[in-house]
């Protein structure tokens, strides 16, 4: 078998005296695509810091074969992007200066960046549809428009993995199958691995190769999408009444209010 991508065995991550991850195991393939579910406070994006080397995980985590807390860094920077639910915004800085912050890591301490590394934010920008957007300040944008800005961060950044959390959350319906066909795109023709969080979970089953379902700091369920996102599983783990239809590329969740149908 291949080298994992990510490889997390038995996670156990407390914050604040409470118990938030309780012995999580994952493994990814490289070029594979998971994605993570669950309900609000299951511990997702906690799991996905502790993957990006944000959150202390001692021996717990191993990226491309290499324990995580071996990597300095810029090496990390090199081999994993991240975009976080919120991300901090420095104040002031405009949209093209903030993707360049992309290409830190290929940027020789005290050096200036290259022709190749603005090449590769004008060239992200423009595929994210951010082209007219270079010189406006991050915090005049919409959250939608901020969200593609730190999508495209992480992109410059030319990492082999990319864990999103939440990416597509503040996007219109368009914007988000546009974002998520680039991501995928990337996957196929870079060799992309991708570790997602995402709540909506008809879009999460569209893309993922596998799911995993998280609750209370446990993985409940594992597998492709049509193995998790099951009736059963979503009602017991959300308390959420739904149902579950076949889609073209993958089960379709579809919320179902109690009671007589409305005619
Ligand atoms: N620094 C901290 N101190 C104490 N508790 C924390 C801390 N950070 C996170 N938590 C708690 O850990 C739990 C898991 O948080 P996490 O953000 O990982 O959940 P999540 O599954 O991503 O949730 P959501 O879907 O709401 O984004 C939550 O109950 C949260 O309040």
């Amino acid at each position: 078998m291949r080298v994992p991508a990510v490889q997390v065995r038995g996670l156990h991550v407390r914050l604040g005296g409470a118990v938030i991850l309780a012995g999580v195991d994952l493994t990814v393939a490289p070029g594979e695509w998971v994605t993570v579910i669950g309900p609000n406070g299951a511990g997702k994006s906690t799991l996905l810091r502790a993957v990006g080397g944000l959150l202390p995980a001692p021996g717990a985590v191993s990226l491309f074969g290499t324990p995580s807390g071996a990597l300095r860094r810029r090496e990390r920077a090199r081999v994993v992007a991240t975009v976080a639910q919120s991300p901090v915004v420095p104040a002031g800085m405009s949209v093209f200066d903030y993707v360049l912050l992309g290409r830190t890591p290929y940027i020789a301490p005290l050096g200036r960046e290259s022709a190749a590394d603005l090449a590769v934010v004008h060239d992200v920008l423009d595929r994210l549809d951010l082209t007219g957007f270079h010189g406006r300040e991050l915090a005049t944008l919409s959250g939608g428009e901020r969200q593609r800005v730190f999508l495209a961060r992480a992109l410059a950044q030319g990492a082999t993995l990319l864990l999103l959390d939440e990416p597509t959350s503040a996007l219109d319906i368009g914007h988000q199958q546009e974002v998520l066909e680039l991501v995928d795109q990337l996957r196929r023709t870079h060799g992309l691995t991708v570790l997602a969080t995402m709540h909506d979970l008809s879009v999460a089953g569209e893309y993922a190769d596998r799911m995993v379902l998280l609750a209370d700091g446990r993985v409940v369920a594992a597998g492709p999408p049509d193995q998790v996102l099951t009736e059963e599983l979503l009602s017991r783990h959300y308390r959420a009444r739904v149902r579950v239809v076949p889609g073209d590329h993958g089960p379709l969740v579809v919320p179902s209010r109690p009671g007589p149908p409305r005619h």
